[in-house]
């Protein structure tokens, strides 16, 4: 998928922009604060609900407006879309194909955009909660019924720990019995998943950066597995749960971890080491995206200038170009290495845009 238009209003400095992207890569110049992750974060937007750079409320609305709006078109299966996007900070107005939309997911479902921005590096030396977003992030785009799991386990999950903080124990069964459920399937998915995504990850990795080595993803469910049921697991677990007043097994706790020669069992790798493999991460998550959806998600690069040297960038910019993907990246100069290549620049100046 490509977008062919965005459109943006009230968003931090851009007041009204407007914009006919390349079908495939998209450099955005500009001095510093010129607005230029602006047009990233709309676009995360529109896919997420929110922005990368925190929550709507904390500054991402223009002052003296009441909400941002973003509008996209994009050509999918040789279809043209749109969808649109009001957002207070406490409400929101959603469009999708001229229709009103009542779940931000269904807008999350139809325009699939991948991330890297300067927080990325937390996909591999942040909280599990980040990886865990991760898996599910793509199990929610290539497994259909993932979701209706998911919500499954999270209302079961919702309830148990009411009830163990109320002290009420009769109930307990049945809604161990929905978690149970929901929740192995959650974890098959999740580690067919993570299986599926190593496959790539290695040939991504060694194409951005030689040094990363071989990589492997190893998958942790959030109770022993190895030895327990989940059912069993949370029976046993009651009465280390009443005394915390919440659940503390089960795949809400799931985690993976990335295996690298470059630091060895025990280390922590450096924050330029987790951008490399955080990038080689997201990228191989859009290649099992396009291989197993038939189109490719869309990439944003925020400051990538920024987040990896010289000989990264070039890398980098290699690998994307022998990629059908659509990228937009932003930095305050255009890249090295792009004089033969097609692109559509666009240079921003105080929230104003235009074709550079
Ligand atoms: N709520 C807001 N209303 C108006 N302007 C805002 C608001 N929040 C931030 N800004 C301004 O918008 C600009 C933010 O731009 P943005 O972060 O997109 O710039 P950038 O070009 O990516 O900069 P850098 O190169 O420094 O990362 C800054 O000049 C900031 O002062």
């Amino acid at each position: 998928m490509h977008l062919t238009r965005l459109r943006v209003r009230d968003l931090r400095c851009v007041i009204d922009a407007e914009i006919e992207p390349h079908a495939r890569l998209n450099v955005i110049t500009g001095l510093n604060g010129a607005g230029k992750s602006s047009l990233l974060e709309a676009i995360h937007l529109i896919a997420y609900g929110r922005s990368f750079r925190g929550r709507v409320r904390d500054g991402l609305i223009g002052s003296g407006s009441s909400a941002v709006e973003v509008f996209v078109e994009w050509a999918e299966r040789n279809r043209l879309r749109r969808a649109g996007l009001r957002h207070t900070g406490a409400r929101w107005e959603a469009r999708l194909d001229g229709e009103p939309v009542d779940l931000l997911g269904t807008l999350s479902a139809a325009v699939a955009v991948l991330t890297f921005e300067p927080g990325s590096h937390a996909l591999i030396d942040g909280s599990s909660e980040v990886r865990r977003r991760y898996l599910d992030w793509g199990l929610f785009h290539v497994e259909p019924s993932f979701l209706s799991h998911w919500r499954r386990y999270a209302r079961g999950l919702k309830q148990r720990n009411a009830l163990l903080k109320q002290g009420a124990a009769n109930q307990l069964p049945a809604w161990e019995m929905e978690m149970a459920e929901a929740g192995e399937r959650i974890t098959e998915a999740r580690r067919r998943y993570v299986g599926e995504l190593s496959l790539g990850l290695s040939a991504m990795a060694s194409a951005l950066s030689p040094d990363l080595g071989p990589l492997a993803l190893e998958f942790a469910s959030g109770w022993k597995e190895q030895d327990l049921a989940l059912a069993d697991a949370l029976l046993l677990a009651r009465d280390r749960d009443f005394a915390a007043g919440f659940t503390t097994v089960g795949p809400h706790r799931a985690n993976w971890r990335l295996h690298s020669s470059l630091w060895p069992a025990g280390e922590a790798p450096s924050r330029g080491q987790a951008k490399l493999c955080a990038l080689a991460c997201l990228l191989a998550q859009g290649e099992h995206f396009r291989k197993t959806r038939g189109e490719a998600p869309i990439f944003l690069l925020d400051d990538f200038a920024a987040e990896l040297d010289r000989r990264h960038q070039q890398r980098l910019l290699e690998v994307l170009r022998g990629e059908v993907w659509q990228v937009f990246m932003t930095g305050t100069e255009s890249p090295q290495g792009l004089e033969d290549a097609d692109f559509a620049g666009f240079h921003v100046e105080r929230g104003h845009v235009r074709t550079a």
